[in-house]
């Protein structure tokens, strides 16, 4: 089987108490994980964020982004309600990988930005795909998401492969020195709605 559920354990955090759930995809050789809190197979909506993996952010606390406190309080939002799930996507620098992540990092520091930068390495400006939802939350047995995002076409990606996306919730951390320029290209470019009017 292509995509297959590997294990689980309990994954205490500083966040609350997680189950963490291993999975392998074969055709990609990624290894992708779920955090799950609570009883997610009861038919009830499930609060719910997609996390693409960022080194950087999530790992280092770089400020280039918003991605390490966006997992945090979406970790901790999910805790406090004692039920949900975040799925997170081994799909570094939205697909491109992680040292691709960093020449765009290399161009964004002479001036590009974060879509310019990919198309100037010859990406798109979002290569991820969310078939692999499908299969973690059909394992998880959950059957319709509330989803934790500000992005609209990652609603409509998760749509797409037959994700029922119930409601967006807006997932707002701010912004600092370092990554408003980042924001405002996030919101002009990529449809992201960064402001609670937007919403
Ligand atoms: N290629 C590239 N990837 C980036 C850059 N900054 C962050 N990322 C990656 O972008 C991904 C997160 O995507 P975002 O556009 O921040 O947000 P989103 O997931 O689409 O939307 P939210 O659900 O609202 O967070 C992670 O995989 C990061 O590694 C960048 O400048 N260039
Ligand atoms: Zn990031």
């Amino acid at each position: 089987m292509a995509f297959e559920f590997v294990a689980s354990s309990r994954l205490p955090t500083e966040f609350g108490d997680f189950v963490i759930h291993g999975f392998q995809d074969s055709a990609t050789g990624k290894e992708h994980v779920a955090l799950s809190v609570g009883t997610l197979n009861d038919g009830e909506p499930v609060l719910m964020r997609v996390h693409s993996e960022c080194l950087t952010g999530d790992g280092f606390g770089s400020l280039r982004c918003d991605c390490g406190p966006q997992l945090q309080a979406a970790m901790q939002q999910i805790s406090h309600v004692g039920r949900g799930v975040i799925l997170y996507l081994r799909q570094e620098g939205r697909g491109i990988g992680l040292v691709n992540k960093i020449r765009a990092y290399a161009l964004q520091d002479t001036g590009a930005d974060t879509v310019e930068a990919n198309e100037r390495l010859g990406f798109g400006a979002d290569l991820r795909e969310y078939a692999m939802c499908e299969d973690m939350l059909r394992h998880l047995g959950v059957a319709t998401v509330r989803l934790l995002t500000n992005n609209p076409k990652k609603v409509e990606g998760l749509r797409a492969v037959g994700i029922d996306v119930i409601e967006r919730v807006p997932l707002f951390v701010g912004a600092n020195p370092h990554n408003e320029g980042y924001m405002l290209t996030k919101t002009a470019k990529m449809g992201h709605l960064l402001k609670p009017s937007q919403s």
